[in-house]
């Protein structure tokens, strides 16, 4: 496996009982490249990266993430990646401040870096009024900007991010992209799924299951390209939804 990859996955499967969710999916992630990981509902987004961050256990396969084995190195990959999502974040009844020290000491950072840290990211989101406000009185697009920044505290290599702007505005949206960016151009690499088909025109590079497998994989362009149509939505539909 190439060291240049930040994650590298080969016939990776995973199945309940009958059901095979993961269907020997085989793909790589750069180092420094922004990957949308897309799929309709159920397509088994969700179940391939439990098994990426090191909480599930393939059945069969194998990936590195991080130069880590995701089965005999589970708890190094943890230490290595940094995760978001739009389901689980923050703690709404603890302040930014207070979320952010409580963070940083899960991911065992000292007293003095945690201090640090909090101040520069209190600065570089311009959240000095809020930072001693309940994260639960943020708008959502906010609390989502702190919780992907708490999620880079410990300078994770890789960030993994599940659905991270569902239910956001648009604007709020391009700003969360812009800090995406930032962190890609940093040489962190992006995994990303989403549901929204412009946020897929943004990535590297895209990946689209279908019931357990990879259908395509590329860069937005090829794949207009390949699928003769305009935009990635099309895409999606053409694939996701058997659309002709
Ligand atoms: N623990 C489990 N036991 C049995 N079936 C499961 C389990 N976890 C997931 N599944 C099934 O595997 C399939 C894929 O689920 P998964 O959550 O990975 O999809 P997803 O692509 O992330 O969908 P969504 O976008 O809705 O989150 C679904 O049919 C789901 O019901």
């Amino acid at each position: 496996m190439k060291a240049a990859n930040a994650i590298q996955v080969k016939n990776l499967t995973k199945t309940f009982g009958e059901f095979t969710a993961v269907n020997n999916i085989s793909f790589h992630v750069g180092k420094g490249e922004v990957f949308g990981f897309l799929g309709a509902n159920g397509a088994g987004k969700t179940t391939a990266m439990k098994m990426l961050i090191g909480i599930l256990k393939p059945t069969s396969g194998k990936a590195q993430v991080a130069n880590y084995d995701i089965t005999s190195h589970a708890n190094d990959v943890k230490k290595n990646i940094g995760y978001m999502s739009q389901r689980f974040s923050l703690y709404n009844d603890l302040t930014i401040k207070e979320n952010i020290t409580f963070f940083g000491g899960i991911y065992g950072l000292k007293k003095a870096t945690i201090k640090t840290k909090t101040q520069a990211l209190i600065n570089d989101l311009g959240l000095h009024d809020e930072a001693n406000k309940l994260v639960g009185s943020l708008p959502l697009g906010w609390k989502q900007k702190v919780a992907f920044s708490v999620s880079l505290l410990h300078d994770p290599q890789i960030i993994f991010l599940d659905e991270p702007t569902g239910g956001v505005d648009p604007i709020t949206r391009r700003q969360f992209w812009e800090m995406i960016y930032r962190e890609a151009h940093k040489g962190k690499t992006i995994f990303v799924t989403t549901h929204y088909m412009d946020e897929a025109e943004y990535c590297d590079r895209v990946s689209i299951m279908v019931e357990g497998k990879i259908e395509a994989l590329d860069s937005p362009k090829n794949l207009k390209t390949q699928y003769k149509v305009d935009s990635m939505n099309q895409v999606f539909l053409k694939l996701a939804r058997n659309i002709e």
